[in-house]
């Protein structure tokens, strides 16, 4: 069914495309996914991109409680022009969707961090970089032109580091700063600890740091004389679990753009972020990989939204793989979403097509979902387009 809408026509692309025998090379159900990245890419990092914290069960929660939310729709409300953009931290974005930062993308295949950020910049959506990114800020930044870009800062205990960082991204162009607070150490993670790999451990995710004057500093050798030291500087400065709620006020000394909390789930925390001058937080629990047993983000959402009210903006993520998924976290009041995992799937399977494809599909489903329920803007989700499933 051809429509005038420039996402959901990759769903007219395809079905084109059948006319010359093409199909799609992954899945359009992302949920597909992770059991092709299982069978396909080496166990050490499939394990660290698919596994989680504990027995795995609160990677599952997310998607549970994201599904026992449905989706009432409407009928007879114009939904033939659609307009999917929202504000998002000042800025106009034409989708409420980001890539989320995931580090050290160079495990899951050689384009890495570039190929994502060529392939959101391609499509408008805005590009996540992590502090423990396998390519330098600079070089990503370069790779996505003007593409809209945050950083995502693990906040180092050596200062000087973090201010570094921070003034590298502002000069390449990064808008926004995410700090992500429910990681000051790496949770037990079974299925890391049981195939003994961490990245880190064998340098890759370390590419901001071992490019940094002020963490070089503090090297008695240059990285490639010693690179086991340089390696044991990084996970000695890498987080700091002592930090406390005033420390936020150095971060905002340096950075003059808006500054979003990652990883807030208790609606106190919320309010604590815009009584600290705090412009966002991102419910999120880290895909399930920190708090073992930890509220499902999707659960902890109502909340926090009515905790920032107009304080702060909300944003969303763990466990979003569908259009229905951003559907209803918006009617939960997220103002956008941030994708993890499926994105870093498409990269492991097929570079950057793999994930423009990702975008694509997730874009082109949320926009025909969000039709099909009687919306043609984000903006007039609700609450009330939601019920909850019976137990
Ligand atoms: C392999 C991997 C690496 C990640 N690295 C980071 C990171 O460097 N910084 C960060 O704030 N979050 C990181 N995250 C968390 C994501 O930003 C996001 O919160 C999470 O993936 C959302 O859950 P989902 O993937 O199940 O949707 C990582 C997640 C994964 C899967
Ligand atoms: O693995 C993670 O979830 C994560 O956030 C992380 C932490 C340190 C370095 C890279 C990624």
């Amino acid at each position: 069914m051809p429509t005038n809408q420039p996402w959901a026509d990759y769903q007219y692309e395809i079905y084109l495309g059948g006319l010359a025998g093409a199909v799609p090379r992954l899945p359009t159900d992302l949920t597909r996914l992770e059991g092709l990245v299982e069978r396909r890419l080496p166990p050490g990092p499939v394990g660290y991109v698919a596994g989680s914290a504990g027995d795995g069960s609160t990677a599952r929660a997310n998607r549970a409680a994201l599904g026992r939310w449905r989706i009432v729709p409407r009928i007879l409300r114009d939904v033939g022009e659609r307009d999917l953009s929202v504000e998002v931290l000042g800025r106009r974005l034409p989708a409420p969707l980001a890539l989320g930062p995931v580090g050290i993308l160079t495990i899951l295949h050689p384009g890495a961090e570039p190929a994502a950020a060529r392939a959101a910049a391609a499509r408008g959506v805005p590009y996540t970089l992590s502090s423990a990114s396998s390519t330098p800020m600079e070089e990503v930044a370069e790779a996505m032109g003007d593409g809209e870009r945050w950083f995502q800062l693990y906040w180092s205990r050596d200062r000087e580091v973090t201010r570094s960082f921070l003034s590298r991204a502002r000069a390449a162009g990064y808008s926004a700063l995410f700090v992500t607070l429910d990681t000051p150490m790496l949770a037990w993670r079974p299925r890391d600890l049981d195939q003994a790999y961490l990245p880190f451990v064998h340098g890759v995710g370390t590419a901001n740091y071992f490019s940094d004057p002020a963490f070089l500093a503090g090297l008695a050798k240059p990285v490639a004389e010693d690179r086991e030291a340089a390696v044991r500087h990084f996970l000695g400065l890498f987080s700091d679990p002592g930090r406390t709620w005033p420390d936020l006020a150095f971060l905002r000394e340096n950075w003059d753009g808006p500054i979003v909390l990652k990883g807030v789930l208790h609606p106190d925390d919320a309010r604590r972020a815009a009584d600290a001058g705090m412009d966002g937080v991102v419910v999120s629990n880290h895909g399930g990989r920190q708090v073992a047993g930890s509220v499902a983000a999707a659960d902890a959402l109502p909340g926090v939204v009515a905790a920032a009210g107009d304080r702060l903006e909300v944003l969303f993520d763990s466990g979003v793989r569908t259009g229905d998924d951003v559907v209803k976290a918006l009617a939960l009041g997220a103002r956008a979403v941030l994708l993890g995992r499926p994105y870093a799937y498409g990269l492991a399977l097929d570079g950057e097509a793999g994930v423009e494809h990702v975008l694509r599909c997730l874009l082109a489903e949320f926009d025909l979902t969000l039709a099909l329920s009687g919306h043609a803007r984000p903006g007039s989700l609700s609450p009330a387009d939601l019920v909850r499933e019976a137990a």
